[in-house]
């Protein structure tokens, strides 16, 4: 499809999905496996996913009841606008302008500069009819800081912007169809004037008079949106893993290359231990974003309804877990979708594969809601002033209570003897909070070294990250651990999830092992007896492989792969996929004559000369 039909068939799709999500109806569950099946990036996402939630979290009562029916029936529908064409990581950056205006007691928003323009919103470019709007709040000549707006940007009869708004949408972007479904947009303000009751006040307000009253609970309330969103694309990372994962498998078991002997069958290339060691940690890494992506769900749960009691002590903790989460996640997900186009070799690089187009559409996720790097900063932040305030009486508490056990993690040596001990729950997790311990530690010992802390943590920020990444992982292995320890039925299954578990946790091990070996909490010996465990586990999983990816319950139309089929029939459907492609409905091509004729003729010419 061009991106005019690919556009307009994700609006005919989404507007079907919103018909069936009425006429049926579905939960709210329901709706959302919808979206899933329909696969593609649209405007429904952000309508609902931070449209509804902004004026939901951050609308005081009056606008919730003058909003949410509107757009909850979609008779509005609305984006979220925040990134700004010069800023997306710092907020507090953002230029817009929202100055208030007591003799109209209205807000005017204005765009002061071509870096203030919106510039990345989903839906923005040529759907939404509204928007929440984040701009500088400014009251008598003060500037308050970022505060979000509800504006209407189009007029309802016609969908053309209202006076005073310049929009538009920002191009084609990586990828053939992809992210392109979407119209992220661009939007400027001319001195645009809305009432003053469409501020976002449940926070902070502005009084008739103009009078600024700020918020009495944290002003980071304002990022919540942010925050739920950051905790579904955690689960989402999983089912994006899973996806590849399982078209690499199946392709891997039907795939033969080399070894046959006496002229007999060729070696499945799923039986060779590099292939092994690159698809079963990934595939042991599905599981576990499933698992850590369903606790994080309970987690936000928990500290929505402490927030809604005005309690704020977990808030800190529940940013910090799902910028993090985020971040590993997503980024061990892009990685992984490409290493499994390449376990796919030559045909993985194919369309019909279904790998490039899931890396083009899953690879933003990276960027999106925080840039991966800049979100790991942010747990590093806690993470530092958690180590700062040990000693001080305050126990850390969550996904840091190893640190109050920092004494004993300091200086413990693992005793990990041999191979099979690395299938002890205990033994694995304290590895893994040693050297996340450590590892933090040692920055914090590092910053102590200047005399100016932001100057000491912008010269330590690659290794801030790295020990931010160590406690994400540790979060990770250990929720994995807590979920064997619950109730699993059947024990098979239970044991193939061991096994998955230890596979997530020992490749880590492998992978960095640089951290492990220089915080002191493994020693070279240890590192190769985890090696060796690893090697006995791959070959415990390779009977389960496909059907531990058979689980996850793809269907082929969803997979869209030919390599993944669930049949294993690739070769002639590979051919029957090359016969559709449009450059075989003739047998010469258009640009022969033009082209290739003449340059032959010519060649022919010159050898007769
Ligand atoms: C094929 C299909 C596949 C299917 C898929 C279907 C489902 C898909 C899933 C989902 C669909 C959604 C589609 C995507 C849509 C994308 C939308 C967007 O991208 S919207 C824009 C996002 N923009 C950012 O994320 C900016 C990042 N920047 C920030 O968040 C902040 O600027 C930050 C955190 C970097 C800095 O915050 P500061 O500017 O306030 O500065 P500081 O001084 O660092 O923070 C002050 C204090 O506030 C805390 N803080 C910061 N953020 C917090 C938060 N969110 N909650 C609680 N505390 C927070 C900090 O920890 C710090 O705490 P102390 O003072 O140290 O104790
Ligand atoms: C597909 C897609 C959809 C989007 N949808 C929306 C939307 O609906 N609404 C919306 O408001 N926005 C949206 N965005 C914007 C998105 O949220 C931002 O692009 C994102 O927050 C990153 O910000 P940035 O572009 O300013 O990156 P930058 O901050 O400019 O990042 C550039 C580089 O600088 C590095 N960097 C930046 N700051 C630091 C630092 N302090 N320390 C170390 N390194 C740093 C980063 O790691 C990165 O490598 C979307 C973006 C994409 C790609």
């Amino acid at each position: 499809m061009t991106r005019k039909e690919l556009f307009k068939n994700t609006l005919r799709k989404s507007v079907h999905a919103w018909k069936l999500i009425n006429e049926l109806p579905l939960s709210d569950d329901e709706s959302l496996m919808l979206r899933h099946f329909m696969d593609q990036p649209g405007f429904l996402d952000l309508h609902w996913r931070m449209f509804v939630p902004a004026i939901k979290g951050q609308g005081t009562e009056e606008q919730k009841q003058k909003w949410l029916p509107l757009a909850n029936k979609m008779q509005i529908i609305g984006c979220y606008a925040q990134t700004e064409l010069g800023h997306g990581s710092n907020v507090q950056g953002l230029e817009t302008t929202a100055t208030f205006d007591p003799q109209t007691d209205q807000f005017i928003l204005h765009s002061p500069t071509q870096t203030s323009s919106k510039w990345w919103p989903g839906g923005l470019g040529k759907v939404s009819t509204h928007a929440v709007i984040y701009a500088r709040l400014i009251t008598d000549g003060k500037d308050h800081g970022v505060h979000g707006f509800i504006v209407q940007l189009r007029n309802m009869d016609d969908h053309s912007p209202l006076p005073g708004i310049t929009i538009g949408d920002i191009g084609v972007k990586f990828g053939n169809g992809a992210y392109n479904s979407m119209d992220n947009g661009f939007l400027m303000f001319d001195k645009f004037c809305i009432p003053r009751d469409q501020m976002l006040m449940r926070l902070s307000k502005v009084t008739r008079e103009g009078k600024y009253v700020p918020s009495d609970v944290p002003r980071q309330l304002m990022y919540g949106t942010m925050v739920s969103v950051r905790q579904t694309i955690v689960s989402n990372a999983s089912i994006a893993m899973a996806r590849a994962v399982c078209i690499a498998t199946r392709y891997s078991a039907v795939r033969r290359q080399f070894g046959s002997q006496n002229g007999g069958i060729e070696t499945q290339v799923i039986d060779y231990k590099t292939q092994q060691n690159r698809l079963f940690p990934l595939l042991a890494s599905a599981y576990a974003f499933r698992f850590v992506g369903e606790w994080l769900k309970w987690l936000y749960t928990d500290v929505t309804q402490r927030l809604e009691a005005s309690d704020f002590a977990t808030l800190p903790e529940a940013h910090a877990c799902t910028a993090g989460l985020k971040s590993m996640t997503t980024s061990a997900t892009s990685d992984g979708i490409e290493e499994c186009r390449k376990l796919c070799g030559g045909h993985g690089y194919l369309w019909c594969s279904g790998l490039p187009e899931l890396f083009a559409v899953y690879v933003p996720a990276c960027t999106y809601e925080g840039d991966n790097v800049v979100l790991q900063l942010q747990v590093a932040r806690f993470l530092m002033k958690t180590v700062s305030q040990l000693g001080s009486g305050k126990a850390p508490a969550g996904t840091t209570a190893y640190m109050g056990r920092a004494k004993h993690l300091l200086q413990c040596r693992s005793s990990i003897r041999k191979a099979e001990d690395w299938l002890n729950p205990a033994m694995v997790l304290e590895t893994f909070e040693a050297r996340a311990l450590r590892m933090a530690v040692s920055c914090a010992n590092n910053l102590s070294k200047f005399e100016n802390q932001e100057q000491g943590f912008s010269e330590l920020l690659a290794d801030l990250v790295e020990a931010a990444i160590a406690h994400c992982q540790l979060i990770v292995v250990s929720k994995f651990i807590v979920k064997l320890e619950g109730e699993i039925k059947g024990k098979g299954v239970k044991n193939q999830l061991k096994n998955l578990c230890y596979i997530y946790a020992l490749h880590l091990i492998h992978k960095h092992l640089g951290d492990f070996l220089s915080t002191n909490s493994i020693t070279s010996e240890q590192a190769s007896l985890a090696n060796h465990q690893l090697r006995s586990l791959y070959t415990q999983v390779r009977p389960n492989a496909v059907a531990l990816v058979d689980a996850f319950d793809y269907t082929d139309h969803y997979l869209g792969s030919v390599l993944g089929r669930y049949d294993g029939n690739v070769y002639p459907k590979l051919f029957e996929e090359a016969l559709k492609d449009p450059l075989n409905d003739t047998v010469v091509p258009d640009g022969y004559h033009e082209y290739i004729r003449p340059l032959i003729k010519q060649h022919l010419r010159s050898a007769r000369l």
